[in-house]
């Protein structure tokens, strides 16, 4: 979908696809450099993070990548987060003495993450990092330790590649700030 579908929706383009393909091109290289010759396990988080993890997978040169996904969620319908995680599907994987990078589409408040981390490494895993692709620091209520980050945008409500409001705008290819009209 493209943004002139939803033009009126949205009252700024904050990335678009080229954008994110470069960047997320990045990320690879340097996650690469970290596990190089490890055996990976990339965790998904359903169901924001699908793009990222889509496209971030397909960009690593890792021959030992395993995917798995989770789903959570926190946000239910609405623009803020409820605070309160809950596990709507779990992995299928044993951590146990696994490397687990967890892949995100966003780090708003941090509550899902932070309680994400401490989940997964409360299962035995040898060490759980986190790549996300989008970060709010001036929304955040719990700090993250994020060992990859693609972009750091403004504390405003953004939708598409992955990201929602209500369901809808994840097919976006790009990142765009909602339109209050649509949510007031
Ligand atoms: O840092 P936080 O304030 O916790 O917000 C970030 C989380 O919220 C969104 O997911 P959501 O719970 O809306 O579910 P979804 O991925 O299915 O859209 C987003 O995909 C992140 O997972
Ligand atoms: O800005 C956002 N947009 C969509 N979903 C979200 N979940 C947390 N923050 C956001
Ligand atoms: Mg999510």
């Amino acid at each position: 979908m493209e943004f002139s579908d939803v033009e009126n929706d949205l009252a700024e383009v904050l990335l678009t696809e080229s954008d994110i393909h470069e960047k997320i091109a990045e990320l690879a290289r340097a996650i690469e450099a970290d596990y190089d010759g490890e055996k990976l396990l990339v965790v998904g988080v359903l169901r924001g993070a699908v793009m990222v993890m889509a496209d971030l997978a397909r960009e690593l040169k890792l021959p030992g990548l395993e995917m798995d996904w989770m789903a959570v969620s926190s946000y239910g319908a609405g623009t803020q987060s409820s605070g309160v995680v809950r596990i709507l599907k779990d992995l299928d994987s044993d951590l146990e003495g696994r490397k687990v990078l967890i892949v995100e589409d966003i780090i708003d408040s941090g509550l899902t993450l932070s309680w994400l981390r401490a989940n997964l490494e409360s299962r035995g895993a040898a060490s759980v990092e986190i790549c996300a692709l989008l970060r709010k620091p001036d929304a955040a209520k719990v700090e993250v330790d994020v060992r990859y980050v693609g972009f750091d945008i403004p504390n405003k409500f953004v939708v598409g590649y992955g990201l929602d409001f209500a369901e809808k705008y994840r097919n976006l290819r790009g990142v765009a700030v909602l339109a209050p009209h649509v949510y007031s």
